[in-house]
């Protein structure tokens, strides 16, 4: 069977339409989407990891990891939460849309507002692609979190504003333990509405949330049926991380994990 994706130009950006969702997938990952009721923002922690437990092939480098089934199943993912957020090694790295295009079977779009930790302010966003996407209405403006101390560029604040985005002022660098602001980032986004996040990445951020499990209220990741190797970028925490609730779906090419930490 031959399958043909029609791409939608717009301002010479292409958004490629995507597959249907596999059915099985929607009770398979039932349990571990949002609820509501909690006074923090549920946290779905979810990425792509390849067998040698590498999201990226190399440092700085985007790596293609999920099938189209299993990308699929990511923007129904993010149709189901309020923020996506990712660190600013992936931003510089992908320099993503983290927009959603999963089509609702009433043909809504649900978009979750990206959220952006930038402690340091490297980010320009008015290079980016998501600014592109914003422009272009196919994704809501970012909510970029920076640290109390960064001022960041008239240029970038204007756009941002007029798009309906902000940069958000926080303490992150005055912590002693990265781990420590969790909290603080969490209710400040509970505050902005934010009541679900889905964590996309990248590593470092991955590496601390897997030993949180006060924060992360669900994990789910796929697992594509490659090795990177030695040189890419590893997804491992610094102690022993127990789950439960496990429960595991199989794709044409990619397997996918759901679990909670202990
Ligand atoms: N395969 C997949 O599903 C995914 C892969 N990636 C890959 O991950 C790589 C990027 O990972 P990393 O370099 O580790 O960057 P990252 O995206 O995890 O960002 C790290 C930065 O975020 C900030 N940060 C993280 N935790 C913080 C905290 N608690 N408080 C304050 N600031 C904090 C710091 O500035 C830190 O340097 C890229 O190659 C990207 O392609 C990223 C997302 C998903
Ligand atoms: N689910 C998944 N599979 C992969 O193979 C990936 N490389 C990623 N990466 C994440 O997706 C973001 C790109 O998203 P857009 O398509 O540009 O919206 C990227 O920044 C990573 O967070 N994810």
């Amino acid at each position: 069977m031959f399958i043909i994706y029609f791409p939608v130009f717009s301002n010479n950006r292409a958004y490629m339409s995507l597959l249907p969702l596999v059915p099985s997938l929607k009770p398979f990952l039932e349990d571990y989407l949002p609820r509501p009721g909690s006074n923090k923002p549920f946290v779905t922690l979810t990425y792509a990891q390849s067998l040698d437990s590498r999201i990226a092939a190399k440092p700085g480098e985007q790596t293609k990891i999920s099938h189209l089934e299993t990308k699929t199943m990511t923007h129904y993912i993010r149709s189901k939460h309020d923020g996506i957020m990712v660190g600013i090694g992936t931003v510089l790295a992908d320099d993503p849309k983290l927009n959603c295009r999963f089509e609702a079977d009433d043909g809504h779009i649900s978009t979750p507002r990206p959220v952006i930790l930038d402690p340091t302010g490297k980010w320009v966003y008015n290079k980016s692609q998501l600014r592109s996407v914003c422009d272009d209405n196919k994704g809501l403006a970012p909510f970029i979190l920076i640290d109390d101390t960064v001022t960041p560029s008239n240029e970038d604040i204007e756009v941002i504003e007029k798009q309906g985005g902000a940069f958000v002022k926080l303490p992150l660098l005055s912590s002693s333990n990265r781990i420590d602001n969790w909290k603080v980032i969490l209710a400040k986004l509970f505050e902005l509405g934010i009541k679900s996040i889905m964590i996309e990445g990248g590593a470092s951020i991955i590496n601390d949330l897997l030993i949180y499990n006060e924060v992360v209220d669900s994990l789910i990741i796929t697992i594509g049926p490659v090795f990177l190797g030695k040189d890419g970028v590893e997804v491992s925490p610094s102690k022993h991380a127990d789950l439960i609730d496990i429960k595991w779906w199989q794709g044409i090419q990619d397997s996918v994990l759901c679990a909670r930490l202990t």
